[in-house]
């Protein structure tokens, strides 16, 4: 397979008063296309930069990002972002919220072609009835599922996510778990998502990078080895059990403290 997604040899630090703070050195990531690749670290280890740098929001010191052939040097449309806080238009319905990018995207695009496009992908999350309501109206988990919907409706290449469940109780986090899964069997996307939750890691990725504390380079690549048709019974697999542990183990390391010390 090839890499839809290179990261080579990127550093970055970010100017501060009290000098230069260097925040990835040396990362290196591959993604081939259509993979869903979830990247755990350390708090603070510098996940957040790494999405920004995908996205082409800033430039790397040294290295380079390229995305589907080309070398990311500013922001693409064919990116696609989500983040814990879901940040819906309160003006809007949620049928012009999961519109908007196709506004900005693809003008050209006729109303009637954009509402068919959002109401099937509002269908495909359980959304069905509530096109024309308020995201105030909407429970923190609907209202997650409809940005979800915004940010692949122009049908991006690569989705990027920041701890987009990361703000929700663990049941409606496992019930997004699975609708994320249906939306990517149905919609083709390379996916990045930046997680604190290892059984998110391996529930949604087919591959996990483990980042290590900041100064942050690659420290681990896991190949999650699991069936594409998972529920939440498939973490408690031995199989599964394995990995958790074996990402537990690189995140102690990554933190800095040794398996004795653990
Ligand atoms: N614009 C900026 N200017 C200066 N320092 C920054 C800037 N953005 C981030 N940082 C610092 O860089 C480091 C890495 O930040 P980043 O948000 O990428 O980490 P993260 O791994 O996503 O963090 P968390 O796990 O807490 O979400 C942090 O110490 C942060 O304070």
């Amino acid at each position: 397979m090839t890499d839809f997604l290179s990261i080579r040899g990127v550093r970055h630090a970010y100017a501060t008063e009290a000098g230069p703070l260097p925040v990835l050195d040396g990362l290196d990531l591959s993604v081939p296309e259509g993979r869903f690749c979830a990247v755990v670290g350390p708090s603070g280890c510098g996940k957040s930069t790494l999405t920004r740098l995908v996205a082409g929001l800033m430039r790397p010191d040294e290295g380079e990002v390229w995305l589907d052939g080309a070398k990311v040097t500013s922001p693409r449309k064919s990116v696609g972002m989500a983040f814990q806080n879901p940040v819906l238009l309160e003006w809007r319905t949620i049928l012009d919220n999961v519109i908007l990018p196709l506004e900005i995207v693809d003008p050209g695009m006729s109303r009637r072609n954009r509402v068919a496009r959002a109401e099937a992908l509002l269908d495909m999350v359980g959304l069905s009835g509530f096109e024309d309501k308020r995201p105030s109206e909407l429970s923190g988990g609907m209202r997650q599922r409809a940005s979800l919907c915004r940010s692949i409706v122009h049908k991006p290449s690569v989705l990027i996510m920041d701890e987009p469940f990361g703000a929700l109780d663990a049941f409606t986090r496992e019930d997004l778990w699975q609708t994320m899964r249906s939306l990517k069997a149905a919609e083709p996307f390379t996916a990045v998502l930046i997680t604190h939750d290892l059984r998110e890691s391996v529930f949604l990725g087919d591959q996990v990078v483990v980042l290590s504390g900041r100064p942050a380079r690659t420290q681990h690549v896991l190949d999650v080895d699991l069936p594409e048709d998972r529920d939440i019974d498939t973490l408690y697999t031995p199989e599964a059990g394995e990995m958790l542990h074996t990402l537990r183990e690189e995140i102690r390391i990554a933190q800095g403290r040794g398996t004795e010390a653990a």
